[in-house]
């Protein structure tokens, strides 16, 4: 017989990320942060490959990384709105997470599926720290799909890259969640 687990149900049929922009301090300590991460990490990672890694930018960090946006999304040609948008979303955050994927070579395993691992963690992440009561969401933006903003900002190596950029704080009002999807117009049954 299965063994429910109600209040894990509940936690999944409910949840939903907080907008980065309504995240402010206080942010999980970096005790706090780490049974979240360990969760984060606990997915489905086919041949054992670990294809991602993390980097966790506190206030100073994204105070950097700001103003290296700034400069770089200038020095890119960007129009100035979209530059402005990405620069605030750092400036204005006190803790994001990046989560690096970081491709492993073997025959084994496509790089899809690495991939794929990668969006496991970041969207464990995100629930792990919602289930721990705190606000969080899923970003990229410009600068994180910017292979030199990496490279100079985060020191990434070559071929890794920023599968998302988990911004976690204290939610500051709550808004309404969004209309989520018709379950019967995207499933087809198969019995034969
Ligand atoms: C890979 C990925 C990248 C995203 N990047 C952005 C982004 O840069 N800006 C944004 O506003 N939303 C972005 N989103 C969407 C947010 O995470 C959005 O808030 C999310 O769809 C909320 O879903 P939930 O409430 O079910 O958790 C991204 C989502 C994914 C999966």
């Amino acid at each position: 017989m299965p063994v429910p687990n109600p209040a894990a149900m509940e936690f999944f049929l409910t949840r939903r990320s907080r907008p980065a922009k309504i995240l402010r301090a206080p942010v999980p300590t970096r005790e706090e942060l780490e049974p979240i991460l360990t969760a984060a990490a606990r997915v489905p990672d086919h041949g054992k490959l670990e294809p991602w890694r993390f980097i966790v930018l506190e206030k100073a960090a994204l105070t950097r990384l700001a103003m290296l946006a700034e400069t770089r999304g200038a020095a890119m040609g960007l129009d100035p709105d979209r530059v402005i948008k990405g620069v605030m979303q750092l400036a204005d955050a006190d803790l994001a997470i990046a989560v690096v994927h970081v491709p492993r070579t073997t025959e084994k395993v496509p790089e899809i599926e690495q991939i794929l691992s990668a969006g496991a963690v970041c969207l464990t992440l995100v629930n792990a720290a919602l289930a721990s009561g705190w606000g969080a969401s899923w970003l990229t933006g410009w600068h994180m799909h910017d292979g030199e903003f990496c490279r100079e900002g985060l020191g990434l190596a070559e071929g890794e890259w920023v599968a998302g950029l988990i911004h976690i704080g204290t939610e500051t009002n709550t808004p309404p969640d969004r209309p989520r999807p018709d379950i019967a117009a995207i499933t087809t049954w198969v019995n034969e």
